[in-house]
C-alpha cells in the first residue's frame, strides 16, 4: 500500500476499519520494494499513473483505476482531461477493462484501464443490445445517479454533509468526462459513431449508482426481445444479473458487492424502452471490477476475493 501525503502513517490509522489486520505502514511509491510484486492496482488521481508508470518495473501487471488509459484517442483524452497524454505508447498497449465484454483481451493484457463507474453501469446493458442491433443508435438518453464516494475522499466544500444531505442535484450537464468513454464503447459495439445525452446526479448516499437509460427500439423489436437478449448474454455470468419480471433494481440490493443488477421496462411511448441498472460505484464500478480483471490477468478464478453478498439493510 502506497500513499502520498499519508506516507509513513500506520495502515490502521488511515483505514481504521482494518486496524485488526497486521499490515505494514504506508510507503511513498519511490520507497516501495517491488522485488517480490507481480501486479499492482494504481488508484491515483487522473494524470498521475501516466507519470509514475514509467518508473515501475516493466514486468509488473497493472490495473489502473484512473481514467488515464481508458480513451483510445489521445486527442480526446487531452480535450476532456485538460492536458496532453504523457504516455501515449502505453495507451496503445492498454486494454479497456469492462470484464464481461472484453474478457479474452483482458486475460492477455499487461496493462488494463479499469472503466469508470458510470460507464460500467451504462455499457453492461447497452453494449449487447447495440451489438445485436436491437436498439437505435440515435436518441439514447441516460439519467444517472451516484453516491458521494464517487468524488473520492478529498475534502471539497460542495461535498460537505451540510451541502448535500437530503438532496440531489445534477452536474456535468454541459458534458461529463465519462461521455467520451461511453461513446467509445457504444461506437465500437455499433461499428459506427454513437452519441448519447447523459446527465449525472449526485445523491446523498455513500455508495451506489443507478443508470436509467431511455432507448428507442429497432423496427419490429419488442421489450421482450431486449429482455431475452440480455438474459441470454448474461446467463452464465456470476456478477451481472437480469432481474425477473417487473422487479426494479435497487442500489440497496447491490451495495457492498460486485453485482450489477438490471432490468428492462416498457415505456408509455410505443417503440421506446427504459433500462435500469445498478451497481456499487466502489465495487463493480471500481475496485471489484479491478480485482475481477486482475484475476483474469493472473490466471486465477475470476471470482476470487469477490464472493461476498451485498450488505443489507
Ligand atoms: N470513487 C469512485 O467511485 C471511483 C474512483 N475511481 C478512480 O480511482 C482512483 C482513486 O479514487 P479514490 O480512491 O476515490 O481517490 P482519493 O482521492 O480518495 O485517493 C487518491 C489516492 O492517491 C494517492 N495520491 C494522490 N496523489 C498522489 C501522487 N502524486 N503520488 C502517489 N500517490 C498519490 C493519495 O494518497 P494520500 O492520501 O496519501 O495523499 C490517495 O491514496 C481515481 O483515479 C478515481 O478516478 C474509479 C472508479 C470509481
Ligand atoms: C460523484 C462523482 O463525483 N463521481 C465522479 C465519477 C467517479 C468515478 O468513478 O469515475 P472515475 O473513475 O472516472 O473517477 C465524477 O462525476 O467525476
Amino acid at each position: 500500500m502506497t500513499a502520498d501525503r499519508k506516507a509513513g502513517e500506520q495502515f490502521g490509522s488511515v483505514f481504521p476499519h482494518l486496524i485488526t489486520q497486521d499490515l505494514p505502514n504506508l510507503v511513498a511509491i519511490k520507497d516501495a520494494d517491488f522485488s517480490d510484486v507481480d501486479a499492482v492496482f494504481c488508484c491515483l488521481p487522473h494524470g498521475t499513473t501516466q507519470e509514475i508508470i514509467k518508473g515501475l518495473p516493466q514486468q509488473l501487471k497493472i490495473v489502473d483505476l484512473s481514467a488515464d488509459f481508458r480513451l483510445r484517442n489521445i486527442n480526446e483524452y487531452a480535450e476532456w482531461y485538460g492536458h496532453a497524454h504523457r504516455a501515449p505508447e502505453l495507451q496503445e498497449e492498454a486494454v479497456y477493462g469492462l470484464t464481461e465484454v472484453l474478457r479474452d483481451e483482458i486475460r492477455n493484457a499487461r496493462l488494463v484501464a479499469n472503466p469508470g463507474c458510470y460507464p460500467t453501469s451504462i455499457q453492461l446493458p447497452l453494449v449487447p443490445l447495440i451489438k445485436a442491433k436491437l436498439i437505435k443508435l440515435s436518441n439514447i438518453i441516460i439519467d444517472a445517479k451516484s453516491g458521494v464516494t464517487g468524488a473520492g475522499r478529498g475534502a471539497k466544500e460542495a461535498n460537505l454533509y451540510t451541502e448535500i444531505a437530503e438532496g440531489i442535484h445534477a452536474y456535468g450537464i454541459k458534458g461529463h468526462r465519462h461521455v467520451p468513454e461511453v461513446e467509445q464503447g457504444l461506437s465500437e459495439a455499433a461499428e459506427s459513431k454513437v452519441t448519447i445525452s447523459f446527465t449525472p446526479n449526485l445523491i446523498c448516499m455513500k455508495r451506489g449508482m443507478q443508470s436509467t437509460m431511455f432507448v428507442e427500439m429497432a423496427p419490429g423489436v419488442t421489450v421482450s426481445d431486449l429482455y431475452q437478449h440480455l438474459k441470454s448474454t448474461y446467463e452464465g455470468e456470476e456478477f451481472v444479473k437480469l432481474l425477473n419480471g417487473s422487479n426494479v433494481p435497487h442500489t440497496r440490493h447491490v451495495v457492498g458487492s460486485n453485482y450489477c443488477f438490471m432490468n428492462v421496462f416498457e415505456d408509455r411511448i410505443p417503440g421506446r424502452a427504459i433500462i435500469i441498472s445498478v451497481i456499487d460505484n466502489l465495487v463493480k464500478g471500481a475496485s471489484g471490477q479491478a480485482v475481477q480483471n486482475l484475476n483474469l490477468m493472473m490466471g486465477l478464478p475470476e471470482n476470487m476475493g469477490l464472493q461476498y453478498q451485498p450488505l443489507f439493510p
